[in-house]
């Protein structure tokens, strides 16, 4: 399943709904084949270890952003292309990484989301760390669980409550 690019600008939500919604600083950029994209949120803590973001990925998405606060580590890649590919063919809707992707030409091509700070052409450890389904906090936010995400090329919003009829 490959989900498919809404039609919403989070420019005009954060006009409309400015007391609800929750803005991320402005640290990220976009390695997806998709810019735009939207999705109730699923959370992992894991900090230069990814198993939990590959076991994670591998599972069906159902339209779902995975929100990874990897500690915004510049160290390793939590997210390579396998990884990426896997989570396209579980109709995974995108991937916010509070740290690094690699593999950025073939992810670019991918129709997925994809929001990270920078590319690393390390992988990280795989010891099976982390913690899932936990609230977390970066660039100025907290994402719980089952929150709502919408993301375009402007930036990232998190809200409790559906902003658009349709999603
Ligand atoms: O396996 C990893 O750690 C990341 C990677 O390179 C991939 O997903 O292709």
């Amino acid at each position: 399943m490959k989900p498919l690019e809404p039609n919403f600008k989070t420019a005009d939500l954060v006009d409309q709904y400015e007391e609800s919604v929750r803005v991320c600083d402005p640290l990220f950029r976009d390695f997806g084949g998709h810019t735009r994209f939207h999705g109730r949120v699923v959370t992992l803590k894991c900090f230069e270890d990814n198993s939990l973001v590959k076991a994670t990925l591998a599972e069906p998405g159902h339209g779902r952003v995975l929100v990874v606060d990897a500690g915004g580590s510049l160290r390793c890649a939590m997210l390579g292309d396998l990884i990426a590919g896997s989570a396209v063919e579980q109709g995974w809707a995108g991937v916010i990484l509070h740290g690094c992707i690699r593999d950025s030409r073939e992810i670019a091509a991918m129709p997925l989301g994809v929001k990270a700070l920078a590319t690393h052409p390390r992988k990280s450890l795989k010891r099976g760390e982390g913690q899932r389904d936990v609230p977390i906090t970066f660039a100025g936010v907290r994402f719980v669980p089952g929150d709502l995400v919408y993301c375009d090329e402007d930036g990232i919003l998190v809200s409790e409550e559906a902003l658009c009829p349709d999603h």
